[in-house]
């Protein structure tokens, strides 16, 4: 994608946050507007004869008025700027998405907006996954207990990568997007701004393997518990809540943070309610929708958040 219709899409999504309150594209969606990820399909809507809109090459970035897109996964991301609001085009953007990716289709509603749900209704859509957004505020935080044998260091980039997505796979095995994260998903991250090297926690069993880790994120002055991860042979002993525990009193104590966010899949139990014990609870909600199917069972049961 050229650098200034990525721009012009970036905009458009600050635009959106700001009216909104939530953003509307994700973090792998911002990075892969780089046009470096050649099987994302980007759907770019302009300000044109009414009631027109077509798939239009991504080298211009004028009277963008929405943006919508799809990862080869099925994965989907759409937005309209405020302005241009209920004329019918994330109406089109959203039957492109479909036309692109049929029973494939899992597009996201940040934030769970009013309209969402009936949209989805309206093209065939039901909520199939729920991501809940925690926060937490300044308040004391216990020592970190580690089991026995684990010893804990900072992750060293270009040594540590390889054991690191070993058991972030692992760990993550059954997770839709994080368990499939490739030395390239990481080296994106690794090159971000808000990267910090000394917030991201590894702990070392007896034997020198990665047992779990806890990476952290900074970014527009907020604090993130970005992903928490215990090999599969480690859980259960406690070392979850001790990482945790560690990232949080770096990010609240050591970086004089008071506000600490965190994303957290509905149907992860042990992750819930290893974060509602430290604090936190929940502030937004984000869906998924995919396509009805005559196999599909009912609407996810709404998790008690
Ligand atoms: C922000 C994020 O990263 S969300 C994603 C979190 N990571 C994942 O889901 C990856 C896969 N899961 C894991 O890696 C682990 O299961 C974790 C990180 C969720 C927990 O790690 P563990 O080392 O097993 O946790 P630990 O033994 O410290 O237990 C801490 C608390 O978590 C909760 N918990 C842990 N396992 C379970 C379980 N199977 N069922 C219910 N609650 C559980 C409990 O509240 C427990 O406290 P308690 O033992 O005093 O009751
Ligand atoms: N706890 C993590 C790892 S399992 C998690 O659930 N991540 C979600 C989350 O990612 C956030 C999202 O990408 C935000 O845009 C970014 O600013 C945050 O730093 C990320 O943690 O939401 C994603 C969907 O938007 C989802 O794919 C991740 O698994």
């Amino acid at each position: 994608m050229p650098p200034a219709t990525a721009a012009a899409v970036t905009e458009l999504a600050r635009t959106a946050a700001h009216s909104d309150g939530v953003n509307p594209l994700d973090e792998r969606t911002l990075l892969h507007l780089d046009g470096e990820h050649p099987g994302d399909l980007h759907v770019l809507a302009y300000d044109g004869e009414p009631g027109t809109l077509e798939p239009t090459g991504l080298q211009s970035a004028r009277n963008l008025i929405g943006y919508a897109a799809l990862t080869p996964e099925g994965s989907a991301e759409l937005v309209v700027t405020p302005d241009f609001r209920r004329q019918g085009t994330g109406t089109a953007l959203l039957r492109i998405l479909l036309d692109h990716a049929g029973s494939r289709l899992a597009v996201w509603a940040h934030g769970r907006l009013p309209g969402a749900d009936e949209l989805a209704a309206r093209l065939g859509l039901e909520v199939s996954r729920e991501l809940y957004f925690l926060r937490r505020t300044r308040a004391d935080l216990p020592k970190p207990t580690w089991p026995e044998g684990i010893t804990v260091r900072t992750f060293v980039p270009g040594q540590d990568d390889a054991a690191w997505l070993k058991v972030n796979s692992q760990a993550f095995a059954t997770h839709p997007e994080q368990g499939a994260w490739t030395q390239s998903d990481l080296t994106d991250r690794l090159h971000q701004p808000w990267f910090d090297p000394e917030g991201f926690f590894l702990a070392i069993d007896a034997e020198g393997n990665l047992a779990g880790y806890h990476w952290t994120k900074i970014e527009d002055g907020g604090g993130e518990v970005y992903v928490v991860g215990v090999s599969p042979n480690h859980q259960g002993a406690g070392l979850g809540k001790a990482l945790t525990l560690q990232g949080l009193i770096y990010l609240q104590d050591t970086r004089g943070l008071d506000t600490i966010t965190l994303y957290v899949d509905g149907t992860n139990t042990p992750a819930r309610r290893l974060y509602t014990n430290l604090g936190f609870t929940t502030a937004a909600q984000h869906v998924q929708y995919t396509p009805v199917t005559d196999a599909t069972p009912n609407s996810v049961a709404h998790s008690a958040s």
